[in-house]
């Protein structure tokens, strides 16, 4: 089956663990990896050649590759460079930085994915985006599919707590592709709604995988009382 058609309507979970984290370790990310897909995911995004080779031994659902490099500006696999990294890990999707900042190697957005294209002609392209402007620059430049990852966190559009329905349902109202909704969905009913707003597919993170934030709301509710 195509990559798209294994996604499409299906929950993707993001593993990542950050700088300094007790979870940043490939095999504990590959364990947490596994454990998801047992619960249905049916596609992993992560982050760092290390826990992407190491996830990829350990499930064969499709992956969603990235890098980050910094924590500001373009950040979300930034280069040509880093793109190809990415795909050298063996992932079927390499996600990449989809706004319409200046990337860091000169590079624009669509000579990135030529060049991405060019090496590794099967591997396809998540624009990570913050706005539906970004969204559309990105669909232009050939990204396969388009994602509300990095709404809230460029700028140009509020963070709100709840996920980003405005910016969801104005990619979607494009018609430019496969829309992946991303970015503080924190519960099943906000999963479903992404996809009643006409998400092709959801990625959820943090809710699932991140448990120093899990328990901070279940603490701080604790506490409150
Ligand atoms: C903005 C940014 O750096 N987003 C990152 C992208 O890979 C991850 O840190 C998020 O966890 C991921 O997007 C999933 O979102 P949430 O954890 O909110 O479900």
């Amino acid at each position: 089956m195509k990559v798209l058609e294994q996604l499409h309507g299906g929950l993707i979970v993001s593993c990542q663990a950050y700088p300094g984290e007790p979870m940043l370790d490939p095999r504990t990310m590959a364990q947490v990896a596994a454990s998801v897909v047992r619960g249905g995911a049916v596609g992993i995004r992560a982050k760092g050649l290390d826990d992407l080779r190491a996830i990829r031994e350990a499930v064969s659902v499709p992956i969603i590759g990235l890098v980050k490099v910094g924590s500001d500006g373009v950040f979300i696999t930034p280069t040509l460079d880093d793109c190809l990294a990415v795909a050298d890990t063996g992932v079927e999707i390499v996600a990449l930085d989809g706004t319409r900042r200046r990337r860091p190697d000169g590079l624009t957005l669509a000579q990135t994915i030529d060049g991405l294209r060019q090496a590794y002609p099967d591997v396809l392209v998540m624009a990570d985006c913050g706005s539906p402007a970004d969204a559309a620059a990105a669909a232009d430049a050939g990204a396969d599919i388009l994602g509300t990852t990095l709404a809230g966190y460029t700028g140009e559009r509020p963070k709100t707590e709840d996920p980003d329905w405005e910016c969801v349902e104005g990619v979607v109202a494009l018609g430019r592709g496969p829309v992946f909704a991303e970015g503080r969905i924190h519960t099943p009913e906000q999963a479903a709604e992404a996809m009643r707003r006409g998400a092709t597919a959801v990625v959820v993170g943090t809710a699932i995988t991140h448990p120093a934030s899990i328990t901070r709301w279940f603490a701080d509710a604790v506490a409150r009382d």
